[in-house]
């Protein structure tokens, strides 16, 4: 397993030895004690969870709030998905800022996104299934999260605007500028 790092604090890029051999190839998707050896972070996760959307889907900026923070240790297991973490600690250099990464069953890439970010990403592929693990509970009222669109974020979905399909919920999602977080 390598770590690498990404502009934004505290998130990172994690990438898996992979066993290949006559059969196909082999790797561990996860393992908290090289997890928590290899990268110094926490590696407890709570809660897994997956998600199937179509092409075109856009799930985020989501983030839980307060006690309820989450970070996740995110990858795809089907398709191919634009995985997008926000920087929301006020108190950090990269408050604000956004880093964008592919996701795919091939590239086998994981994204660590730290508790006090937003977390979303969109469906460049006909479908794609979502995996996530979780180091704090589903907490329905401590959700809150940024308008996909926001100006001042600004990411770039990689998604003709068109094609952009949104939950009722996150269609309505507070804009950065009149966050209190
Ligand atoms: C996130 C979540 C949802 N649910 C339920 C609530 C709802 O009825 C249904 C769908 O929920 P949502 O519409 O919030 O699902 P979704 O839009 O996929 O929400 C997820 O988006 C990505 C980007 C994240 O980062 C996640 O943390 C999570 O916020 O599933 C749970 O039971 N447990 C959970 O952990």
């Amino acid at each position: 397993m390598k770590i690498k790092e990404t502009p934004l604090k505290d998130c990172y890029i994690i990438e898996p030895t992979v066993f290949e051999d006559d059969r196909g190839y082999f790797y561990e998707k996860y393992n908290e004690k090289k997890f928590e050896e290899i990268t110094g972070l926490n590696g407890h996760f709570v809660q897994d969870n997956i998600s199937k959307s179509s092409y075109g889907v856009l799930r985020g900026v989501h983030l839980q709030k307060g006690e309820h923070a989450q970070a996740k240790l995110v990858s795809c297991l089907e398709g191919k998905v634009y995985d997008v973490a926000v920087d929301l600690r006020e108190d950090s250099p990269t408050f604000g800022k956004w880093f964008g990464i592919e996701l795919t069953l091939e590239n086998k890439l994981q994204l660590y996104v730290p508790r006090g970010f937003g977390h979303g990403f969109s469906v460049l592929s006909e479908t794609a299934v979502f995996a996530y693990k979780c180091d704090n509970f589903y907490n329905k009222e401590s959700e809150g999260g940024v308008l996909w669109n926001d100006e001042d974020i600004n990411v770039d979905w990689k998604l003709p605007l068109e094609d952009v399909v949104l939950s009722e919920k996150d269609a309505v999602l507070t804009k950065f500028s009149e966050h209190n977080f």
